[in-house]
């Protein structure tokens, strides 16, 4: 047994320190970001968040109304293959779309079948795994970069720097950072295992970068001030699950709770999701989500002008035009309370 010592970080734990800066109106910061992908060598541009693969929020309606603000949505994997076939086929020059898998037999088949018909469209994948630590993953990864040179592969979750070096080589164009920040997410809890997700992107991305790859932060953000965070902590891409939950855009009913209008929403590893797509949670395992119901919160819109005009702030805050310069610009302080809370906690 080992202890490190080392203060690791939450988006909670700091601030974004204020700089002097030129611009004179938020309007003038661009929000989006161009790459080019190290083994795909696809070049991307947009602005570089994604809608989680959760089957809430990863939705074809989702991604149109992300489409129209340059964002990105990685799909969830439980659509059949004619719809996918179908999205796939319509996509827009410019729309940005992530094909969910996992890393079974029947991820590899049901991508071969859908790749069969659909191919050119499908530029982007997503391999998303609980555990991105297994020697099965990796060789997932190394077989798919094999197979399809051309593909934009995001692939993870992992939190260390080690990990991330690991998949870039392997063939990852981007790795997925975070386990267990999720808001439905029950890891930490279940398992005792984790790491503060600000620290987690702080070092992934610096591993990444230092071999040509890209990080998406993924999980944790719970309001725009930590999207602008993670931006600043070095993520080239920021998916949101909670954050986007909740929307006419979401998969799900809207129910009434004492006249209140709600949503479900609940994690891809819940009881309640394993039960829809797996006939229920297997025997030497335990749930490791749970499902929350929210507040509705009408058409996503809304809330992306929120979520831009939040990170379009924060550039200003520290005079970065462009979102690519947030990092360098970025001075986390340490802080032992950032919120007044006086009013309540919105
Ligand atoms: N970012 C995060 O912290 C987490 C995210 N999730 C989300 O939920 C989805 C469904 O997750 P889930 O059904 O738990 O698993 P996955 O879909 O990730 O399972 C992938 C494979 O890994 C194996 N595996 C070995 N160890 C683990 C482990 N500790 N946790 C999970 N799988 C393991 C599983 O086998 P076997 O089932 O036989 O063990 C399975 O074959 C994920 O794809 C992810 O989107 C879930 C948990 C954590
Ligand atoms: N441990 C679990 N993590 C989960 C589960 N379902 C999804 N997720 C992860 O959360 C993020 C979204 O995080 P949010 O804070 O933005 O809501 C998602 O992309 C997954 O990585 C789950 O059941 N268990
Ligand atoms: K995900």
């Amino acid at each position: 047994m080992r202890i490190e010592q080392d203060l690791k970080l939450d988006f909670k734990d700091v601030l974004i320190r204020p700089k002097r800066s030129t611009l004179s109106s938020r309007s003038e910061v661009d929000i989006s970001r161009e790459y080019t992908f190290l083994h795909s060598g696809r070049k991307y541009r947009g602005v570089p968040i994604v809608a989680a693969n959760m089957d809430v929020t990863g939705t074809f309606e989702m991604a149109t109304a992300l489409d129209k603000q340059m964002l990105a949505t990685a799909l969830h994997k439980h659509y059949d293959d004619d719809a996918l076939v179908a999205h796939f086929s319509a996509l827009p020059d410019n729309a940005t779309r992530f094909y969910s898998m996992g890393i079974g037999a029947a991820d590899m088949a049901k991508f071969r079948r859908v790749m069969e018909r659909a191919g050119p469209a499908i530029k982007s994948v997503c391999i998303d795994v609980a555990n991105g630590y297994t020697k099965a993953f990796v060789d997932f990864i190394h077989s798919l970069r094999e197979a399809y040179p051309a593909l934009t592969i995001m692939a993870g979750n992992v939190v260390t720097g080690e990990m991330t070096e690991e998949l870039v080589l392997g063939g990852a164009d981007i790795v997925k950072v975070g386990i267990g920040p999720g808001s439905v997410c029950t890891t930490r809890k279940m398992t005792g295992v984790g790491y503060p997700q600000l620290s987690a992107i702080i070092e992934c991305a610096d591993a990444a970068h230092g071999l040509g790859g890209l990080i998406c932060a993924d999980g944790g953000c719970t309001t725009p001030g930590d999207v602008a965070k993670a931006f600043g902590g070095g993520a080239d891409f920021v998916m949101l699950g909670g954050m986007l939950a909740g929307h006419d855009e979401c998969g799900g009913q809207l129910e009434e709770v004492d006249g209140v209008r709600k949503m479900r929403f609940y994690g891809m590893s819940s009881r309640i999701a394993m039960q829809k797509y797996a006939g229920g949670v297997a025997e030497y395992r335990a749930s490791e989500g749970k499902e929350v119901l929210i507040d509705y919160r009408g058409p996503v819109e809304n809330t992306l002008q929120d979520l831009l005009g939040g990170v379009r702030s924060a550039c200003t805050y520290v005079g970065a035009r462009k979102l690519k310069e947030l990092s360098k610009r970025t001075t986390f302080i340490r802080v032992s309370q950032q919120l007044n809370e006086v009013f309540g906690k919105s």
